[in-house]
């Protein structure tokens, strides 16, 4: 198609626009039909000028009457002229580019304008309205027995598209744009390839591809336009889906996991050991992973559950499950201090009952080390809970069957492989606390099963949270001391960000020796950051969940996962500084347990997002809730993080949120096709193999088809 290669054979395209537009990226006709308009104006019912009223916006039909340029103050002209149509008059009135106005708007001309209609004195006025020319004769009598003139930028629905300062210095807005589209699809007529299969336009009952082309610049009724969107906005859809679809499919076709077939003593006396009664939802959930081990092809399941929901109960189940099932298994967390306190709860929990938990963790000693590493090997430590460190290259197991990712979205999908190649075909188990909706879930991690902790275990009390302004921060430790005072313990937490760390951190320290030598001096304070040694984190941590200290002080390190349900305040400094999920996750450092909690989010003045993140933080305690808003403040993209955040920046026109139903109809789709052809070998299906590896030809995704 070399015809394609040129913008420079369009009408209103000499070289120098063919060199703007090609520098916002519009090379080809085909690029410029990709270039959808940001927005609509519906110009499509022309009034008689008699009965416009003042305020209005609308497009009026008429013949210039007069028209003439006047001077208003030394060195500034007016344009006015004054348009009729039969039934009553309108000026119309330019202040800047009078000149060219006054060129080209002359007495005799029929114009179709568009515009908000002013009233002066007793003038009705169009200020600056958009305007064409429809000839040079009078259109009275034509409008009567129907138009013979056609509409272009006025009397329809009228496409406007984003401008860069580059196009618009080059003359190029919306209305110029409009004209060379238009002339792109008069020249390059529609028949451009389809990228979707007759039978799947078909079955969804979707409007062609040319047609929802053309329909997208030049809509025909709103109705038509809405069909085109949907039908780009599926697409979009199916291609991310369809990337799902085919690596669901691989795994289903690798039936090459160890099945679990039974469940033994090992578990038997881990439930009956339980201190409380597992939640409903826990109890489901942990049937559905039964129900994956069971098979022999790999589980690839992702747990999402609210802070403090009970996630990590499940992931002990389920190396139990292992045990019985004479299966290693491999617990890996994203900090040092999650992996030291899961190694010191499943030991508690596990250890009684024959199984040996060991810790692989960044500076572990080499004596230490070295015996757990032959335990992994030879078969005689069943269950390994560690740091990154687990990936390493002398890290080798004798049978491992179960992989659990902690907090899977602070690793890559890199290290995730890392840990799953320790074994020929393990089931993984990935773990999130901080949930997504369903829908973004669907966008992010298409290919993975889900299952939903979505209700707390019996007991819990609200956590109150409250903005507290800087200056009034004293009330806070008062309350603080009371809790202390009563057996409890707080949490007291500085924000640290990459781009100013080590200021952030002095500031930080400053702050707790400031306390302790003042306001707090009678209590046991404790500090923990990241530049603290494992051992030095260590053994802060260790005397919190000993009570030894009353106060921890410290910065994000103790962000996510840090279970001591004897704290009950969370005091959040700068709260403004912080991200929406951070202060969720923080805030579920408290309300663990049995006793009333609070979370003090104390602010200096904000800006920006910050008003509306402390807001949804008092609105609601639910952590989907909170991501939606969160989604809605930042974009998807942002919320689903780095690796998922390039799928989901692919989609130009949907929204993983707000168009959900979609998102299923496609993925619906996408999944069926994966399932009859999981390469994409057939020939009915070559145009989408082409289309989809065309789609993800520059994206880093994993995407091979076999
Ligand atoms: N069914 C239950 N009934 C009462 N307490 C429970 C129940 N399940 C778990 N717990 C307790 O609730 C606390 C939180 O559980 P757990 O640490 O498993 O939550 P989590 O979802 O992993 O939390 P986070 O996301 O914050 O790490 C723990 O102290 C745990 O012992």
């Amino acid at each position: 198609m070399a015809a394609l290669s040129s913008l420079t054979t369009l009408k209103g395209v000499g070289p120098k626009r063919a060199a703007i537009l090609e520098q916002a990226g519009i090379a080809t006709p085909e690029n410029l039909f990709d270039y959808f308009p940001r927005r609509y104006i519906d110009r499509r019912t022309i009034r008689s000028i008699g009965e416009l009223r003042a305020g209005e916006a609308v497009t009026v039909v008429g013949t210039v009457l007069q028209a003439r340029l006047e001077g208003t103050q030394p060195g500034r002209m007016r344009f006015k002229a004054v348009l009729a149509d039969g039934t009553g008059s309108i000026e119309l009135t330019w202040f800047k580019g009078v000149r060219y106005f006054a060129s080209s708007v002359v007495p005799g001309d029929a114009l179709a304008v568009n515009g908000k209609v002013g009233v002066f004195g007793r003038q009705m006025q169009m200020q600056h309205p958009d305007f064409e020319h429809l000839g040079r004769t009078s259109v009275h009598e034509n409008q009567e027995g129907g138009s013979d003139y056609e509409l272009f930028h006025t009397g329809r629905i009228i496409p406007l598209y984003t401008t860069s300062a580059a196009m618009k210095q080059g003359g190029l807005h919306s209305r110029q744009l409009r004209t060379i589209i238009a002339g792109a699809f008069e020249r390059f007529p529609p028949g451009r390839e389809e990228n979707l299969t007759p039978g799947i336009i078909r079955e969804y009952g979707l409007l062609p591809l040319a047609e929802a082309y053309r329909e997208m610049h030049f809509p025909s009724s709103p109705e038509k336009l809405e069909e085109a969107r949907t039908r780009m906005k599926w697409t979009e859809l199916f291609y991310t889906q369809l990337l799902f679809a085919l690596k669901h499919a691989h795994l289903e076709r690798n039936r090459t996991a160890p099945s679990f077939t039974h469940s033994g003593e090992v578990t038997r006396r881990f439930y009956a050991g339980l201190p409380f009664e597992l939640t409903d939802a826990q109890k489901q959930v942990i049937r559905e992973i039964y129900r994956d081990l069971k098979r022999s092809r790999p589980m690839n399941r992702l747990l999402q559950g609210d802070v403090g929901s009970g996630k990590t109960m499940v992931a002990m189940f389920s190396m139990a499950l292992a045990a019985d099932n004479g299966l290693q298994s491999a617990f890996m967390a994203p900090t040092e201090i999650l992996a030291v306190q899961h190694f010191l709860s499943l030991k508690r929990s596990l250890h009684p009952l024959g199984i040996d938990v060991a810790l692989l963790a960044g500076r572990q000693r080499k004596k230490e080390r070295d015996v757990t590493l032959a335990g992994l090997a030879d078969g005689s430590v069943t269950v390994a809970v560690g740091t990154h460190a687990m990936i390493e290259k002398g890290v080798s197991f004798s049978r491992l069957g179960l992989v659990i990712i902690d907090e899977q979205h602070r690793f890559g999908v890199l290290q995730r492989k890392a840990l799953q190649d320790k074994a020929a075909s393990p089931h993984v188990l990935l773990m999130t606390a901080t949930p997504i909706p369903r829908t973004l879930t669907m966008a992010g991690f298409g290919d993975l099963d889900v299952s939903i902790i979505d209700a707390m275990p019996a007991g819990r009390v609200p956590i109150r949270t409250q903005l507290v302004p800087e200056n009034s921060k004293n009330r806070v430790y008062e309350l603080l001391r009371r809790e202390v005072a009563s057996g409890r313990q707080a949490y007291i937490v500085y924000p640290l960000v990459e781009e100013s760390e080590k200021i952030d951190l002095r500031a930080a320290v400053e702050s707790y020796a400031e306390l302790a030598a003042t306001t707090l001096g009678d209590l046991r304070l404790g500090l923990i950051h990241g530049q603290m040694t494992p051992e030095e984190k260590e053994s802060a941590m260790d005397r919190f969940r000993a009570g030894e200290i009353d106060v921890l002080v410290g910065t994000t390190v103790i962000e996510v996962g840090v279970d001591v349900p004897n704290a009950t305040v969370m005091v959040i400094e700068h709260a403004e500084r912080f991200g929406l999920a951070q202060l969720h996750q923080l805030r579920g450092r408290v309300g663990r347990g049995r006793h009333a909690s609070s979370c003090f989010l104390v602010h200096a003045p904000f800006s920006g997002d910050a008003g509306e993140r402390l807001r949804a933080m008092e609105s609601t305690p639910d952590g989907f809730r909170i991501s939606e808003i969160d989604a809605a403040i930042r974009g998807a993209g942002n919320v689903l993080g780095r690796e998922q955040a390039g799928m989901v920046s692919g989609l130009k026109l949907a929204d993983p949120l707000l168009d959900a139903p979609l998102m299923q109809s496609a993925r619906k789709a996408a999944f069926a096709l994966a399932a009859e052809d999981a390469e994409l070998r057939g020939r009915e299906h070559a145009m989408i193999r082409s289309c989809y590896l065309r789609y993800y030809h520059d994206r880093s995704t994993l995407a091979d088809i076999g």
